[in-house]
């Protein structure tokens, strides 16, 4: 569900495990180039998919008859769409295993605070167990190109995972498995917002000092966040944490990246959307995970800081400044975990 660039790549990763696969794609012209010329002209007009790949407009289509569906559109988009998409996947639900609900959506949800597989669950009304994550150093274009990488499937139902698992493996696309759907997921949303703030230092022409402390006081505060929620601090030093937030953070394909490197150079919220173009997770997400944080007393200073850059008009320059001035405290917070 959802034909933008992750939702083309994965779908070519499914076509290429010999797992048949429609798309839902919103517009008409992008499901005609699909079928048409077996490309998705909008996002990848050089890549020609594989033929296993269809696509459709119509949701009935393209969910009633799934084993797995896959959700791969803007997080903040989801909870307006989930409730038309159920009506068409439920009814098999119940048969066998039950369809297996797939989120590769990296955000927390505005006002809920919820994690998207909470959103899932919520929505959909099936169990915990149905709803699995995949997540990891993805970037969608490097796997057009089909250069290696590993991902994990995420789902508190170990054999689900190993299912989802067999379905998406292929000889560039490696998933590992884990049944903490928690820190995965968290991982995966957190990474987009420090990202952001790695794009800034970039723009802001700051150095691999500055580069390496953000990734790695940016894990700190993710893992800090995630073990008060119940992940397991593993997670984060994995495919899921670390994997995932050196990818984005250091590359330019990266859309959080690219973002924040426009807010670093003086643009504003406005004028870095225009040159993104597709979704940046991280601009919408550092207020959700702010708001997780404060829920649970969890300091994360640097989320707090890109909140506030993106929000209060407070310039990259300042908030590099206040970041430094903060007081002065051991590395590891073993207490305040
Ligand atoms: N791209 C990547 O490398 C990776 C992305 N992700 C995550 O996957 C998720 C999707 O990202 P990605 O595919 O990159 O995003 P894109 O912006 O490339 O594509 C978004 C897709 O969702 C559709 N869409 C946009 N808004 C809505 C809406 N309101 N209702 C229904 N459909 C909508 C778009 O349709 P239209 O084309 O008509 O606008 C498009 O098909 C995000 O959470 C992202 O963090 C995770 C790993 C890798
Ligand atoms: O999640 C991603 C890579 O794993 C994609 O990152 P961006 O959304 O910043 O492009």
């Amino acid at each position: 569900m959802g034909a933008g660039s992750w939702g083309t790549i994965f779908a070519k990763i499914l076509a290429d495990a010999d797992t048949p696969v429609t798309m839902w794609a919103r517009r008409e012209e992008v499901a005609r180039s699909v079928n048409e010329e077996h490309r998705n002209r909008e996002y990848f007009p050089d890549l020609v998919l594989p033929q296993g790949v269809r696509a459709t407009t119509d949701a009935h289509v393209a969910l009633s008859d799934a084993d797995l569906v896959v959700f791969a559109i803007p997080s903040q988009s989801l909870r307006t769409n989930l409730p038309e998409w159920r009506r068409h996947f439920v009814a098999k639900s119940d048969q066998g295993p039950g369809t297996t609900l797939l989120s590769l959506m990296k955000g927390v949800e505005l006002g809920t605070l919820k994690r998207m597989s909470e959103v899932i669950v919520e929505i959909s009304g099936l169990p915990a167990d149905q709803v699995a994550i995949v997540t990891g150093p993805n970037l969608a274009p490097e796997i057009a190109m089909e250069q290696p990488t590993a991902s994990v499937v995420a789902c508190t139902d170990h054999a689900r995972a190993v299912a989802v698992q067999e379905a998406v493996t292929t000889s560039y696309f490696r998933p590992y498995t884990d049944t903490d759907v928690i820190g995965c997921e968290l991982g995966g949303a957190i990474k987009n917002v420090i990202a952001l703030a790695y794009g800034m230092a970039s723009g802001l022409g700051l150095g691999d000092n500055t580069k390496a402390t953000l990734i790695t006081r940016g894990l700190a505060e993710a893992t800090r966040l995630g073990v008060h929620l119940g992940a397991d601090a593993a997670t984060f030093a994995g495919l899921a944490g670390l994997g995932d937030l050196v990818a984005t953070c250091s590359s330019p394909l990266s859309r959080n990246h690219t973002f924040g490197k426009q807010l670093g150079l003086g643009r504003d919220l406005a004028q870095a959307q225009a040159i993104t173009k597709q979704t940046a997770e991280g601009v919408k997400s550092c207020r959700s995970i702010r708001g997780l944080a404060a829920s649970v007393g969890v300091e994360m200073p640097i989320c707090e800081q890109i909140e506030r850059v993106c929000y209060e008009g407070v310039s990259p320059k300042q908030v590099v400044a206040e970041l430094m001035a903060r007081q002065t405290k051991p590395e590891k917070e073993l207490a305040q975990v």
